[in-house]
């Protein structure tokens, strides 16, 4: 069916593609604010803490070297709200004397779960820790991490030493210490007899956390006060915000893409449609415009040509061109006996007759009521008039509708030099002759002019 697209009617091409730029528009500045407002989030406010100290922390544990057969003895009190260890250094035959406050992530009545705490997400820890009567010896934080691959619940000894040795804040503040800073300890991995590749610092699983004297701990009476362990960290990681936001920009391209080539295929088969459509509709204009020009130089009755059809042959510039005036003798008798329709039907058969047996070249016209004009270019005088006295045969011969017999008269000439309408008038005016000698016959016009 042919379509004619309107406005109104359906929406144009340019119209939907403005409301598919509007949407690609609207989609590149919401992904904008997204990637603005995570980007703000991730730096700026989610931030979270953990936070360590007497007020929200029980029970934690103190323990010495005495553990490991050494002398030291420590013992752990709060005061002020701050955790205060003291600690007694004393040397023995053990090489490596400490105090330690010890807090537990894991529950202690169900360890065989092995299950602690993720501190993964964080990346700094704040440490407000201070010897209150030495001023330059180190604390050592450590993280212990548990994992089955390395070792066993039930043997701390294998849990990872993750950790720093530090010089702690002698005044008010707090030491800041990055998480990725703390190192496995070298000893623990030898001790453990360990792959090489356990010596990569883990947080996933803290069953413990500890702070200590430092390594070169001399003997001596010791106060450490702990006022609290904080540490802080993202919800998420900034590589986790960039594989989000990559994401992001990367599905929205594809699907920009799919869109797009989707929209444009639509786009493409609607052009192709509407170019067939004005094919066809081209075509049709064609086929009236043909037959608009047929029936206007058409002689509805009879299929010949009418007066303006045959007026083209004679603007040609033919150099032979002869011309039947043709008039059917007393046709009026036949329409009062037999009736117009019957006349109508002799003059199509008429027509019919005098086309079929004329040339394929020779153009009939019907020049009035039962009037034809045979047009013959390229015929002599002598051969039109030979096929006028044919033609006559013929008519009279025939037996025609309702057993009817007919003649005709014939007015023949050959264009001399002379306009068409005094040719024409010339051949009338032998057809006129031929009806005044009694009609059934057929009269030459010679041209006489120069
Ligand atoms: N049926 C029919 N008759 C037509 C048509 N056009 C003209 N006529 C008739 O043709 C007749 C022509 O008559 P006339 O001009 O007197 O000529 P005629 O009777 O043929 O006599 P001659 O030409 O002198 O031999 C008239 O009766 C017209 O009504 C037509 O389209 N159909």
């Amino acid at each position: 069916m042919l379509t004619i697209y309107k406005k109104g009617c359906k929406k144009l091409n340019t119209e939907v593609f403005m409301e598919h730029r509007k949407l690609y528009n609207l989609a590149l500045v919401l992904l904008l604010i997204v990637t603005f407002v995570a980007i703000v989030l991730q730096f700026f406010v989610l931030e979270k803490t953990l936070l360590l100290h007497p007020g929200n922390t029980d029970n934690p544990s103190v323990i010495s070297d005495q553990s490991m057969g050494g002398g030291s003895v420590a013992t752990l009190t709060e005061k002020d709200g701050n955790w205060l260890m003291e600690c007694n250094v004393i040397i023995t035959d053990y090489n490596w004397p400490f105090c330690e406050i010890s807090i537990s992530f894991f529950d202690q009545q169900q360890n065989q779960a092995g299950q602690g705490i993720d501190l993964s997400s964080f990346s700094t820890v704040y440490l407000k820790a201070r010897y209150l009567n030495k001023g330059h010896d180190s604390l050592r934080f450590q993280l212990r991490n548990f994992s089955p691959d390395y070792g066993s619940v039930g043997n701390q000894n294998t849990w990872k030493y993750v950790g720093i040795e530090y010089w702690p804040e002698n005044a008010t503040g707090a030491n800041e210490i990055p998480m990725e800073s703390l190192q496995v300890a070298t000893w623990w991995i030898v001790e453990q007899r360990l792959p090489i590749k356990y010596a990569v610092p883990e947080f996933d699983n803290v069953m413990m956390l500890e702070l200590a004297t430092g390594n070169n701990i001399q003997p001596g009476q010791y106060f450490i006060e702990v006022e609290y362990i904080k540490f802080t960290g993202k919800y998420f990681t900034n590589n986790q915000v960039l594989f989000f936001l990559i994401f992001l920009w990367v599905s929205s391209a594809i699907c920009f893409l799919f869109f797009s080539l989707k929209w444009s295929r639509k786009r493409l088969n609607e052009t192709e449609k509407k170019a067939e459509d004005l094919r066809q509709l081209n075509q049709l204009l064609n086929v009236k415009t043909k037959e608009l020009k047929d029936k206007a130089e058409r002689d509805p009755l009879t299929g010949a040509l009418n007066r303006a059809g045959i007026q083209k042959i004679f603007t040609k510039e033919l150099e032979v061109l002869s011309l039947i005036f043709i008039d059917i003798d007393h046709f009026k008798p036949i329409n009062d006996n037999y009736g117009h329709a019957t006349g109508d039907d002799i003059l199509k058969e008429f027509s019919k007759t005098i086309s079929k047996n004329c040339r394929f070249t020779d153009f009939l016209a019907r020049w009035g009521g039962e009037e034809f004009l045979l047009v013959c270019p390229n015929t002599s005088l002598s051969d039109a008039y030979d096929l006028a006295k044919a033609l006559r045969k013929i008519v009279s011969k025939k037996i025609w509708v309702n057993n009817i017999r007919l003649t005709a008269s014939f007015g023949v000439a050959q264009r001399g030099n002379e306009t068409p309408r005094a040719f024409i008038e010339r051949a009338d005016k032998a057809l006129y002759d031929a009806k005044v000698r009694g009609r059934d016959q057929v009269v030459l016009s010679e041209f006489k002019g120069s």
